[in-house]
């Protein structure tokens, strides 16, 4: 089930306009959801706005939700802002202590924390540092990194790696949404947070090496059904 909170004009060369859906209208289509269907696992990307932002967690407050996945979608690889940076504290204090794994790509950590980072350590202390701010688990995602694209998840106590080597190819629109998402639906299917993010590693890792140009800029990854054993 879907709740739009935004729609955008974009295609693979850029993200050229955004409509805010109207609060009033966010609400009411998680409400019709909620109230209708259980939901095993929710994931968040891109909000936009602070108003939007509020209008999610208080709609989603009074729900007992499950397995949250927050993809704090920030800047766009085309470099189109998807979230104004002033709704950047509201997505901290409100979305993130009701977050069960939150998936920050390397900008986004930086922004979030104010660190810089340049290397695995300072990948971790990042984690440490969003990791208080409320979530249980964090993913930093390392597809921005050079090397081997390492991702590192942090429980509060200890570091686990999901590792595989970096694909050459152009067409990496919507990595982290795609990831963010397998995440979620592995949750929602019962499984652990570890393995949700093993399998939807090997997933977004299939969906790269099968992605296909088309389009003048980034082209998309490829999903099909085949690849989620
Ligand atoms: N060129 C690549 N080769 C292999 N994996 C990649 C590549 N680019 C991104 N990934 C993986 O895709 C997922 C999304 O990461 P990332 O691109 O950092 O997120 P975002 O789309 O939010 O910027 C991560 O698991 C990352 O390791
Ligand atoms: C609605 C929406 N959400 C997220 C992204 C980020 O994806 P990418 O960084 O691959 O452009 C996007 N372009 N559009």
């Amino acid at each position: 089930m879907s709740v739009i909170t935004a729609v955008t004009a974009q295609n693979s060369q850029g993200v050229f306009a955004v409509q805010d859906i109207s609060v009033d209208i966010i609400q009411k289509q998680i409400e019709v959801i909620f109230d209708d269907i259980f939901v095993d696992a929710t994931k968040i990307g891109m909000v936009s706005k602070t108003e939007t932002i509020k209008a999610i967690a208080d709609t989603l407050s009074k729900y007992k939700i499950n397995n949250l996945v927050v993809d704090p979608v920030m800047v766009s690889k085309s470099g189109f802002h998807l979230l104004q940076p002033d709704a950047k504290e509201t997505l901290i204090n409100h979305l993130f202590p009701i977050t069960t794994v939150v998936t920050p790509n390397i900008p986004e950590a930086e922004v979030i924390t104010g660190l810089e980072i340049q290397n695995l350590n300072d990948i971790e202390k990042a984690a440490k540092i969003i990791y208080k701010m409320g979530p249980k688990y964090v993913l930093v995602k390392g597809g921005h990194m050079e090397g081997e694209a390492l991702d590192v998840l942090y429980d509060g106590q200890k570091f686990n790696y999901y590792n595989s080597p970096r694909i050459n190819s152009k067409n990496t629109h919507g990595t982290g949404c795609t990831l963010s998402s397998a995440i979620a639906s592995n949750l929602g299917k019962g499984l652990s947070v570890t393995e949700s993010i093993e399998k939807a590693k090997i997933y977004i890792t299939l969906a790269i090496e099968n992605s296909f140009p088309i389009g003048k800029g980034v082209g998309p990854v490829h999903h099909f059904y085949e690849l989620y054993k």
